[in-house]
């Protein structure tokens, strides 16, 4: 159904609730975002065949499913949020989201330009009683005609910032990567770093998200909550997988230096990334792992750009768009299973990467570095990569960020690059 124009924060203020989960996402360049809440059909499970048990979820849900109403809106039409967590497996005494979470909403705001569309999901058998359910969604459909105000965004950064207390243990962590790639153990590695902060009053999520929208127009900004206080928050520039009618975009994405303060320390700064021997070595590694992954899948990948800088308000990088057709019967979470974890992430070979995280990281990453994004009734879909985030648990906040080591590699620069990435949510959250 369609709605007047809203601000979609604002409907997410409005239709959750503290005890279920629920998935916001913008992307605010594109003026496209979603609210998602309450979810009605939920799948939560952990292990290596997460993947395939999610596509299994979605296709069976959608068997039954039955779509009325203005099907020819953006974003009409059975949409599943998916989460899922960097590692296959959880610790379970500390496993604030499962392994994978997809559910099918109750309610989705979608805004696209300037239109706003409801989509109802309804479970009904026979024992169904259909009038205080169609009255039930003709009242939500009248609440969010009132135009609400959202937060205003932070105007300034903070002054304040907590300095990282362990950064020997990440630059010793640097060093000993070092020693292992000169060892030819391993190419590359994507050491994490986190940051706890505590605030006297419970962080004001909305707040925060209205905030890294109007920073960081060109990222992901996205929010997930498991509906038992915690919350998944951030400003993400890496696109994992765009999928429409079989057409695919995703980006390799690494390599990074800071902004500079003047028009032409900025314009140095960036030439010395596109031309430094280290970047475009951490940059390749990813892209050759991308194209390779998509060629064992049977896709022919397109590299439709030369790398070139992303400039975000913080940090810059180096990414590469790559194109692809997908073939008709491959399912978007084949791709993702294949794709998830990239070397921007994770590391080459993905396996020793993976061992050398476990070792030497020494908390849990959760949600940070792993896919979260939506699947329609078509097999359309969108996922980011959940970077630059924090977990967030009422006052507290655990911020990530991570760095690729690669031969040449200076651990002193890869702190400041983590302290770089860290600003995204201190500036949003403080
Ligand atoms: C792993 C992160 O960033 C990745 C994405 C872009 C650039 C990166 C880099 O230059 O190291 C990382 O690969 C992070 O922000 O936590």
């Amino acid at each position: 159904m369609e709605l007047p124009k809203l601000d979609p924060l604002a409907a997410l203020d409005l239709l959750q609730q503290a005890d279920h989960p629920y998935f916001y996402w913008e992307k605010q360049s594109q003026r496209t975002a979603i609210a998602a809440t309450e979810p009605l059909l939920h799948l939560q499970i952990d292990g290596t065949q997460r993947f395939t048990q999610a596509q299994h979820f979605i296709c069976t849900s959608l068997v039954d499913t039955v779509s009325a109403g203005a099907l020819h809106l953006p974003f009409a039409g059975a949409h599943f949020f998916c989460s899922f967590t960097f590692f296959d497996h959880t610790n379970q005494e500390q496993a604030f989201f499962p392994a994978a979470s997809v559910f099918l909403p109750r309610w989705q705001v979608a805004c696209v330009q300037d239109q706003a569309v409801l989509v109802a999901n309804a479970v009904i058998d026979t024992d169904t009683v259909l009038e205080p359910l169609a009255r039930n969604i003709w009242e939500r459909w009248q609440l969010l005609q009132t135009p609400r105000r959202c937060p205003s965004p932070r105007s300034q950064a903070s002054q304040f910032y907590p300095q990282l207390t362990n950064a020997d243990a990440f630059t010793t962590a640097v060093a000993d990567t070092l020693g292992l790639i000169k060892a030819n153990k391993l190419q590359k590695l994507v050491l994490a770093h986190t940051l706890d902060v505590k605030t006297p009053q419970p962080l004001d999520l909305c707040h925060a998200l209205g905030t890294l929208r109007e920073r960081y127009p060109e990222c992901y900004v996205f929010a997930v909550s498991n509906g038992q206080g915690q919350s998944f928050i951030g400003a993400s520039p890496e696109r994992l997988i765009e999928l429409h009618d079989h057409h695919l975009v995703t980006d390799a994405l690494a390599g990074s230096a800071p902004r500079g303060l003047s028009h032409e320390e900025d314009q140095a700064l960036g030439n010395q990334l596109l031309s430094s021997k280290k970047d475009g070595h951490e940059h390749r590694v990813v892209l050759d792992f991308i194209r390779d992954s998509l060629w064992e899948l049977g896709i022919t990948p397109q590299v439709t750009s030369l790398p070139h800088l992303l400039q975000l308000p913080n940090i810059q990088h180096l990414r590469t768009l790559i194109t692809a057709e997908v073939p008709q019967h491959l399912h978007l979470l084949e791709i993702l299973a294949a794709l998830h974890p990239t070397p921007a992430v994770a590391g080459m070979s993905r396996e020793v990467a993976q061992q050398q995280i476990h070792k030497q990281e020494t908390f849990e990453r959760h949600l940070y570095a792993a896919p979260l994004g939506w699947i329609d009734y078509q097999g359309n879909g969108e996922f980011t990569v959940g970077i630059r985030s924090a977990l967030i648990n009422g006052s507290q906040a655990r911020l990530y960020a991570g760095a690729g080591i690669v031969a040449g590699s200076d651990p002193q620069r890869e702190l400041a690059e983590i302290q770089l990435k860290l600003h995204t949510l201190l500036d949003a959250l403080l």
